[in-house]
């Protein structure tokens, strides 16, 4: 067991291309990973060897010491297209014309079916490196549901966004319609676009509070988010994953119960060599190294 996590860290820590079911990740710079949907022929749009091997990737990411900061962006002319409409239901498909298994134990293999995009996109939210995703053009469907999963979203000018699952026939079940409101905090919004799964482009996006900050193309979006994960990976790594951890806690319990959280949570990492060097550095102006975590 040992073995195999040191091995998917040894990986990451090589600073060569992987590239893994349409899904690449580089080292772009110290302590920064780049991970790009990389299907541009198809949209980038998702299979369910696509979702786990983003669940593999950000599990890897998260236990990678020389990891610190993360990038999402979509190769091709699309971010994303949201579930592969020709390949993404085949198993569903073999399913319902399977005459020899009850609706019961249907409902059992669709509930683990469900549950694999379910999993590639939480594991984006419970990987203790902040993640930032590059939108650019379409980010429709499960583009929504992986963005909504992320911690900081940036946007090219050119994006469109779709909460589109309606007009596919299902409601959205692997992410966005659990976390969208919590993102944005607006209820009537947020049911109108995900009840007319109507498009809305990044002006739109940011006066809702789904993304940060808009640059006049992909290119320059990529950039942003790149340096600003380099300006997070600068940072005591202690803090910055604490506070992942924290504000991901905060958003689903009370102020009570995330107040003794932290507490509990600082009783060990208050107890860090950052916060003495972070201190010096900012009384002498100068920049503090940390060590790996
Ligand atoms: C348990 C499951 C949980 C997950 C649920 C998820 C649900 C969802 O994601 S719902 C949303 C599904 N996606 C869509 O409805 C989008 C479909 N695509 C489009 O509307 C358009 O393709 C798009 C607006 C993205 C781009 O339009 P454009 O005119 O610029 O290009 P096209 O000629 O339409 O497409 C280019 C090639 O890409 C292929 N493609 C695009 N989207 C998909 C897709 N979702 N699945 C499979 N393939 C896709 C398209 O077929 C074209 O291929 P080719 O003809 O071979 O060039």
């Amino acid at each position: 067991m040992q073995s195999t996590r040191i091995g998917y860290i040894a990986r990451f820590i090589s600073t060569s291309r992987q590239r893994l079911a349409d899904i690449e990740v580089t080292e772009a710079s110290p302590y920064v990973y780049h991970v790009k949907l990389d299907k541009p022929k198809k949209r980038n749009a998702f299979i369910p060897e696509m979702w786990k091997e983003l669940r593999k990737i950000s599990k890897d990411l998260s236990a990678n010491p020389k990891c610190r900061s993360i990038v999402i962006s979509g190769e091709g002319k699309s971010f994303c297209a949201g579930i592969d409409l020709q390949e993404g239901f085949g198993e569903v498909m073999n399913l319902f014309e399977n005459d020899n298994l009850d609706a019961a134990r249907k409902g059992r293999i669709l509930r683990e079916f469900i549950r694999i995009p379910q999993d590639g996109f939480t594991a984006l939210e419970s990987c203790y490196k902040p993640i930032i995703v590059a939108v650019h053009s379409h980010c429709i469907g499960a583009g929504i549901d992986l963005i909504t999963a992320c911690d900081i979203r940036l946007a090219a000018k050119d994006a469109v966004f779709s909460i589109k699952e309606v007009d596919v026939g299902l409601a959205a079940d692997v992410g966005t319609l659990a976390r969208i409101q919590k993102v944005v905090g607006n209820d009537s919004i947020t049911r109108e676009l995900a009840l007319t799964a109507r498009n809305f482009d990044a002006e739109e996006a940011l006066r809702y509070g789904l993304i940060s900050k808009i640059y006049p193309d992909q290119a320059t979006t990529v950039a942003a988010a790149l340096e600003m994960a380099a300006a997070i990976a600068a940072k005591s790594p202690i803090a910055v994953q604490g506070t992942k951890v924290n504000l991901n806690y905060g958003r689903d319990h009370t102020v009570k119960e995330s107040l003794d959280y932290i507490l509990a949570w600082n009783m060990s990492q208050l107890n860090t060599e950052d916060l003495m060097k972070s201190a010096m550095a900012t009384m002498s102006k100068e920049k503090a190294e940390f060590n790996d975590v």
